[in-house]
């Protein structure tokens, strides 16, 4: 609901001028009454939402012309960076800014590079910059296109890629920087001869008297860090993820090796107490405590004390019956074990315990890329012959510390590294379905 809310606000719509149809699209039909009651609700404790800062100003500047003009004569110079990423709502926010009257002088700068344009998900619109010429009649296009940060080579595969890109404006880039390396481009089989092969690069680079921070590995969906990583941490490559957690430390993949760890060591009081309510099954801190207790008195684990409460009375009877089903799902997983490969007992795992269910209701727009990690995991797995096998390996990759001080490689993802620069950048998984990602080729933008 709050995506559907946020993306509505994007769209600068109120709940007095979202379409009548589109209202209909959520919650039963119920959206666009949810919307109207969860405005008001945000208005009788007086607070606003992060798209209410736009929305908010563009309705009174709207309805108040006095209070425009104000803002108006204050606002003299408008200066405008990354506007291929304006959503409609800053859109009809800076044309009402922008509007003064005709006798007085405009002045609006927006600087941008409709190429450049990665965050449609969100609600930008590259029409905004395709329109400027139109929308700001006047006003001076000038064309940005001496290039200071790349080479010749690099500048004419990107032009040319780029060149097939349906709605843009045009421009051809150049550079004084010379030719430059040419780009190496390489067909390989998979992910891990990927990772090899970048790992053999990167050690090369480096005998050659390169700097790891001047490397950079970057990939289109955080799931892709994985095989990279582990690469690295093999070869004793010191690396840092940028925009998120490395690969096993990130949460969905903890709770996931919490199941794993607590199958096959039923006494680990710390995989025990990370998802004994994840998913939520109404073990709230009441049942925890009590388990606790009962286990630190007993000199037991939890796993152990959770069984003979639920002998008991001391729990209440809903608490008892969820504890029961937790416990008796590990028994029947554990007897699995010697039935199922290790990836498919884990894929088991994941969706009776209600783990992907939980990722899959999730509206959070990082919720699919956390089931991407999930279905990672599950590959990685495939690895190793057996479950202890991974999991030993999963402790040495924990508990290779993050080195401080030392120079690093950096792992990323595209949209993390917008802005930065590299002397060496690898690009891996360019391929069907991952990049371009598939969702982009489906939903557009
Ligand atoms: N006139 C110049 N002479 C030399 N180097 C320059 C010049 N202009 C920019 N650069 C260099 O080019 C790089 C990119 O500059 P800058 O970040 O201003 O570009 P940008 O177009 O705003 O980038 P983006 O598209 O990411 O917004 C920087 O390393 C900067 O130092």
């Amino acid at each position: 609901m709050a995506g559907l809310i946020d993306r509505w606000k994007n769209r600068a719509l109120t709940p007095q001028t979202v379409p009548q149809a589109e209202g209909m699209s959520f919650a039963e039909g119920k959206g666009l009454s949810l919307y109207r009651q969860y405005q008001e609700r945000l208005l009788q404790i007086n607070a606003c939402d992060f798209g209410d800062l736009i929305l908010h100003m563009i309705t009174l500047m709207q309805n108040h012309r006095d209070i425009l003009a104000s803002i108006q004569r204050r606002a003299r110079f408008l200066l405008v960076d990354e506007y291929q990423d304006t959503n409609v709502a800053q859109y009809l926010w800076l044309r009402l800014l922008a509007q003064r009257p005709e006798t007085e002088p405009r002045h609006i700068c927006c600087v941008g590079d409709d190429d450049q344009s990665i965050y449609g998900w969100r609600g930008a619109e590259v029409g905004n910059i395709l329109r400027f010429d139109q929308d700001f009649p006047g006003a001076k296009v000038i064309r940005l296109e001496q290039n200071y940060r790349s080479t010749g080579h690099i500048l004419g595969a990107a032009s040319s890629l780029i060149a097939a890109n349906a709605s843009r404006l045009g421009k051809s880039l150049w550079t004084e920087a010379g030719a430059g390396e040419k780009i190496d481009l390489r067909g390989l089989w998979d992910a891990n001869e990927e990772a090899r092969t970048v790992g053999d690069l990167v050690e090369d680079r480096q005998r050659q008297g390169d700097s790891l921070s001047e490397m950079a590995i970057l990939v289109r969906a955080g799931f892709q860090t994985r095989e990279f990583e582990e690469r690295m941490i093999t070869l004793g490559i010191p690396y840092r993820v940028i925009g998120g957690p490395r690969f096993y430390e990130r949460a969905e993949i903890r709770d996931a090796l919490a199941y794993l760890r607590l199958l096959v060591q039923p006494d680990d009081d710390l995989a025990f107490e990370r998802i004994i309510n994840l998913p939520k099954r109404g073990l709230g801190t009441a049942a925890l405590q009590m388990i606790n207790r009962l286990a630190r008195a007993e000199g037991t684990s939890m796993s152990r004390a959770a069984a003979q409460l639920i002998g008991s009375e001391d729990l209440r009877p809903q608490a008892r019956r969820a504890l029961a089903h937790f416990l008796e799902d590990f028994k029947r997983w554990r007897e699995q074990i010697d039935q199922l490969d290790h990836p498919s007992l884990t894929e088991l795992i994941l969706e009776d315990s209600g783990i992907v269910e939980m990722w899959q209701k999730d509206k959070s727009p990082d919720a699919s890329g956390r089931l991407e990690n999930l279905r990672e995991l599950v590959g990685a797995m495939r690895e190793f012959d057996s479950l202890n096998g991974f999991l030993e390996h999963i402790s040495l990759v924990m508990d290779n510390q993050e080195a401080s001080g030392l120079e690093k490689l950096t792992i990323m993802t595209l949209h993390a590294a917008k802005g930065l620069e590299f002397d060496t950048v690898f690009l891996p998984g360019w391929e069907e379905g991952v990049f371009p990602n598939q969702r982009s080729m489906d939903e557009g933008g």
